[in-house]
């Protein structure tokens, strides 16, 4: 079986939402960033938390049970394409499932799935590709070697978006009728408090609906 590691970004400012850094918020008692991660563990072999030097300590320390390597940016601010260069950089594990941590709704069945398309069809990323057409870039598997080297590119060019390195790389799309298999709330991502509580209420249900 291919080694699949799990790279969670949380080298955001989380400027929407405010005083702290939304990574640490505790979602219904858990820090979001460990709820996301462990969702993701659950279908990875090893796990990597990416951010800025500043974030290290406090992340380090947040969910001590999942035992993830920290991948400091070596370019802060350069936006998720920096963030997934260097969570890439970090393992060599041959595939990466790519998940920003303020997803805690991520669909584990969903990256397996991505991964098992990674892997028979030997592409550099498998993402998916949402109604409008929107790429799901913070929720996608990438070839490890290859994509970090095209981030890698892109960023000596003067930086840009991880969209800019799919150019040069084998990718391939999930579109929309596979994607409704998985969980629809899968993509959501938390950008403000209001997301935040309205996600914090969505978990509550869930829980309630499963007793
Ligand atoms: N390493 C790194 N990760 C980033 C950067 N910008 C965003 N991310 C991550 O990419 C994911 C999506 O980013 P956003 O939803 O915009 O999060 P954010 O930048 O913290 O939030 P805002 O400041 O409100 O835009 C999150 O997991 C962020 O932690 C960056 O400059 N460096």
């Amino acid at each position: 079986m291919t080694r699949v590691a799990g790279v969670i970004l949380a080298g955001g400012r989380s400027r929407r939402f405010g005083e702290m850094d939304k990574a640490l918020a505790r979602l219904d008692g858990v820090p979001l960033v460990c709820r996301t991660a462990g969702r993701v563990t659950s279908v990875t072999d090893e796990l990597v938390f990416n951010c800025r030097r500043d974030q290290a300590s406090a992340l380090e320390s947040a969910c001590p049970d999942l035992d993830a390597t920290i991948a400091v940016d070596t370019d802060p601010d350069t936006g998720p394409l920096g963030g997934i260069r260097t969570g890439l950089d970090a393992t060599d594990a041959p595939l990466s499932a790519v998940v920003a941590c303020d997803m805690p709704f991520v669909d584990p069945s969903l990256l397996t799935f991505l991964v098992a398309e990674a892997t028979e069809t030997g592409a550099d990323v498998v993402v998916p590709q949402v109604e409008d057409g929107w790429f799901q870039t913070t929720q996608a598997v990438y070839r490890t070697e290859s994509v970090s080297a095209a981030a890698n590119a892109v960023l000596e060019q003067g930086g840009g978006k991880i969209l800019d390195a799919f150019d040069s790389l084998d990718v391939r799309t999930v579109g929309p009728e596979t994607l409704a298999r998985f969980d629809p709330r899968t993509f959501e991502n938390i950008n403000t408090r209001e997301e935040f509580a309205a996600a914090e209420s969505a978990i509550r249900a869930r829980r309630t609906e499963a007793e």
